[in-house]
């Protein structure tokens, strides 16, 4: 048990086992380590010096996911995915240390002078035996509407991409396909494989529930609330080879699943709170 802090991150650990490091930069978890292995897929390519977003275990997505819309213009100012991934998160409360979970909250620093709202953005990351829970909450503290988007990129490790199954996405959900010029598709509840790029964008997804089939006897269940949008990627070597910080061969080895409130953007009221939980368990 017990939280331990470096110059560059807090690793978490639970009477199990288990462990996550968080580090600082982006609130990034970079490792989450259950049942004595890592389920959390980082490229060896990926920076880690704060010079880049990283490349793998779970990127926090704020207030932006993809690239900048048009309009608002400090909105169209921002880069692919938003901030959040780049800043400097302080570490604020170790909330529980306990056999039920260890559990921390970071926060976020204020925006960029060139993004002027203001907000609250807490990290809250619980860890048990075969979990880790990681919610995004989000609080206007302007006295005008507060726009956003959020997701948590997750990665997570597999052993073959050629044996993986996703399912959970129920049939009628509709989904933008990025790999087909984000044409709008319906999905037919099948099962996911990856046997060409996927990079699709479930809309409100009914379930709230993923599962990840890793083809050897084990997975994932991916749960999440307040998050109703799930994005799936695995770009394969197609799209994989030309992403400068992906290691060799690293889209064999994980898939993206990423809760997410993406479709449009969230409006919170002054005031108001948004909470969008994800919950991995190890099957
Ligand atoms: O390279 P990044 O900015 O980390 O983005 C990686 C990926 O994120 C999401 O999954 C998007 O749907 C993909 O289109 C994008 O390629």
């Amino acid at each position: 048990m017990g939280v331990t802090e470096t110059a560059k991150s807090v690793t978490i650990n639970h009477e199990s086992g288990s462990s996550a490091e968080i580090y600082y930069y982006g609130a990034h978890v970079v490792s989450w380590k259950a049942g004595g292995k890592e389920r959390l897929f980082m490229s060896g390519k990926s920076a880690l010096d704060g010079s880049k977003a990283i490349r793998g275990g779970i990127p926090v997505v704020f207030p932006i996911f993809g690239p900048p819309p048009t309009s608002p213009p400090e909105y169209a100012a921002l880069s692919q995915h938003g901030f959040a991934r780049n800043q400097i998160w302080k570490l604020d409360k170790v909330i529980m240390d306990r056999p039920e979970g260890v559990s921390i909250r970071f926060l976020a620093p204020p925006p960029p002078d060139s993004f002027a709202h203001k907000y609250r953005l807490a990290y809250v990351i619980t860890l048990s035996e075969h979990q880790l829970c990681t919610d995004v909450h989000i609080i206007n503290e302007d006295d005008k509407e507060f726009i956003f988007q959020t997701l948590l990129h997750t990665y997570l490790a597999i052993p073959d991409y050629l044996k993986l199954k996703v399912s959970g996405i129920d049939k009628g959900t509709t989904y933008k396909d990025k790999v087909l010029d984000g044409k709008m598709v319906q999905s037919e509840g099948e099962d996911i494989v990856i046997d060409r790029p996927i990079d699709r964008v479930y809309h409100k997804v009914p379930s709230q529930e993923i599962h990840v089939d890793d083809g050897a006897g084990s997975g994932f269940k991916v749960r999440f609330r307040g998050f109703e949008d799930v994005t799936v990627w695995n770009p394969t070597e197609e799209v994989g080879k030309g992403i400068v910080d992906m290691e060799d061969k690293g889209w064999e080895k994980y898939i993206c699943i990423e809760p997410g409130y993406v479709r449009d953007f969230k409006s919170l009221a002054p005031g108001e709170e948004f909470l969008g939980q994800q919950v991995l368990t190890v099957l």
